[in-house]
């Protein structure tokens, strides 16, 4: 009998759920958006019951359309925007403050401090992490320090801590289930990516207590079971991982030298280093990219904070478009050295400059500049962003020739052809954008026996369209050259 598996996708901007056919085609698929909340300057928020209700809308509607169809599902996997830190009361389940998404800077001053005293290579040793607000134990801390009781409550057993996959699959579960998996742990800057464990240094650095973290299981494991009277239907969740590893495993990105990007709000490129823990010389991260049967394979990661989010700036801030989908056809109307820059640093920079104070910067204008220019140049600075990584990669002896790339700004073939231009590389598009969803759902279908390994599991991941550079070599000098120029204005600009 054919089985089917379902994947929550929980990402910053929306929640998914898609119900796959075994072959990895989708069969069905709901999305619903949430608000974003700006309290103060740098400071990004979700209310968590907002994107619990969001996962529970979507996931009811593909499990009541698998249940009117008769199809057999074989489990679900959760894969989640990472990092970003909810703490809620252990008895009732409610959240005591409003989940800290990762794009927040509030503790980058605390950071500062921990830098100061010379931390950074102990933290780094062990979590592959550099400090930074982006990760989530300063967010903790920060939560701790100014929840009225909320310190007293922790040490007394009573709060708990999770990334959203956590979140989930507690109430997704009734509250029975306090799990993560190793993918997500990485990225809380308190796991010991070596010894895979929750570290005791940085606990007591951090002064969280032990009891309000989860059990880290492999990224394939039986997780629990949905609650029947929530979404109606009791079916064993099987995997968990966040986005980014996820859509390595849906890029097939399995033996070491493998590459993907992910372009969605921000964006983020992943290098498979197989069984090496590889620590970089260039400010990349060192990161869990999955764990089974007991087994890490690491991933070098660089992170970009704001891609898509350039685009819904100028959407919903500053109104010169009424959707993304209008940026490929603007960027097109103007030759490609218009001499707009833009440096996206809306919440600081990360890798490879790691610098949470810089603010964005739009430079170059002209009294002809308009729209058109604002939209290209920000569409470009995806790409000058994307060769700053790659060159970081390129520095700790990583040679990547073809760049497996997805998300939502991948549906931009204009951008693509950009990027393969300015990083002289090979751009390959899967057919299966939802990368991100299919590799949970793969890891799904592993844990509950659908596929045997993971070779089958490559079998599903199919690539679509492919970019060659083709740029001319003076012109795309001068690009990146007044690129470096504009990072380095906005560095001084704080
Ligand atoms: N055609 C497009 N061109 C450029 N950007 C796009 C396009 N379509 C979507 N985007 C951007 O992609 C992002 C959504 O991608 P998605 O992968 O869903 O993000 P996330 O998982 O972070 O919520 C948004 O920031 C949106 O502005
Ligand atoms: O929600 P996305 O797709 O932008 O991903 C967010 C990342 O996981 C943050 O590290």
């Amino acid at each position: 009998m054919t089985q089917y598996l379902i994947a929550i996708d929980q990402g910053t901007t929306s929640s998914r759920a898609i119900l796959f056919h075994e072959n990895g085609q989708i069969e069905c698929t709901a999305q619903q958006e949430f608000e974003q909340i700006y309290p103060e300057n740098a400071w990004v928020e979700h209310d968590p019951t907002a994107i619990l209700s969001s996962v529970l809308s979507v996931l009811q509607q593909v499990v009541s359309y698998a249940q009117q169809n008769n199809l057999s599902v074989a489990g679900i996997g959760i894969t989640n925007q990472r990092e970003t830190t909810i703490v809620w009361d252990k008895t009732t389940g409610k959240p005591v403050y409003n989940a800290i998404v990762w794009q927040d800077r509030r503790t980058s001053d605390y950071c500062q401090q921990l830098k100061k005293q010379g931390l950074e290579q102990q933290v780094s040793s062990k979590t592959g992490l550099l400090i930074d607000p982006y990760f989530s134990a300063t967010k903790i801390r920060w939560i701790l320090d100014n929840v009225a009781g909320a310190k007293l409550r922790a040490q007394q057993g009573e709060l708990a801590f999770g990334t959203v996959d956590t979140f989930l699959l507690w109430h997704l579960t009734g509250g029975r289930e306090f799990k993560t998996d190793a993918s997500n742990a990485s990225r809380t800057m308190l796991f010991n990516i070596h010894q895979q464990a929750w570290d005791a240094d940085l606990l007591s650095l951090f002064d969280i207590p032990v009891s309000m973290l989860p059990q880290v299981c492999d990224c394939a494991a039986h997780f629990g079971h949905t609650d029947r009277q929530q979404i109606g239907d009791s079916i064993a969740i099987l995997a968990m991982a966040g986005d980014q590893q996820a859509a390595m495993i849906g890029q097939a990105c399995l033996q070491p030298g493998a590459v993907k990007t992910t372009y969605g709000t921000g964006a983020f490129l992943m290098l498979n280093t197989g069984n090496q823990a590889v620590q970089s010389q260039h400010k990349l991260l060192t990161t869990v990219a999955y764990r089974l049967n007991g087994k890490v394979t690491y991933a070098l990661e660089g992170s970009i904070f704001v891609a898509g989010a350039a685009i819904q700036w100028l959407r919903d801030k500053l109104q010169i478009i009424d959707s993304a989908e209008q940026t490929s056809q603007l960027a097109q109307s103007l030759p490609l050295d218009h001499g707009v820059y833009t440096v996206p640093a809306f919440t600081g920079l990360g890798a490879p400059y790691w610098d949470p104070d810089v603010r964005g910067m739009i430079c170059g204008l002209t009294r002809d500049s308009g729209n058109a220019a604002l939209v290209s140049s920000a569409l470009q600075s995806v790409a000058f962003q994307t060769l700053d990584l790659l060159n970081a990669m390129q520095a700790d002896k990583a040679n990547v020739q073809i760049l497996k790339v997805d998300g939502g700004m991948t549906a931009n073939t204009w951008l693509l052809q950009f990027i393969a231009d300015i990083c002289q590389c090979r751009v390959m598009r899967p057919v299966i954008l939802e990368t991100t969803a299919l590799g949970v759902a793969l890891l799904a279908g592993l844990q509950a026996g659908v596929y045997a390994n993971l070779e089958q599991i490559s079998q599903q991941c199919l690539m679509d369209v492919d970019f060659s550079p083709a740029m001319d070599p003076q012109l795309r000098a001068s690009l990146i050259s007044r690129w470096q120029l504009a990072v380095q204005l906005a560095s001084q600009f704080k």
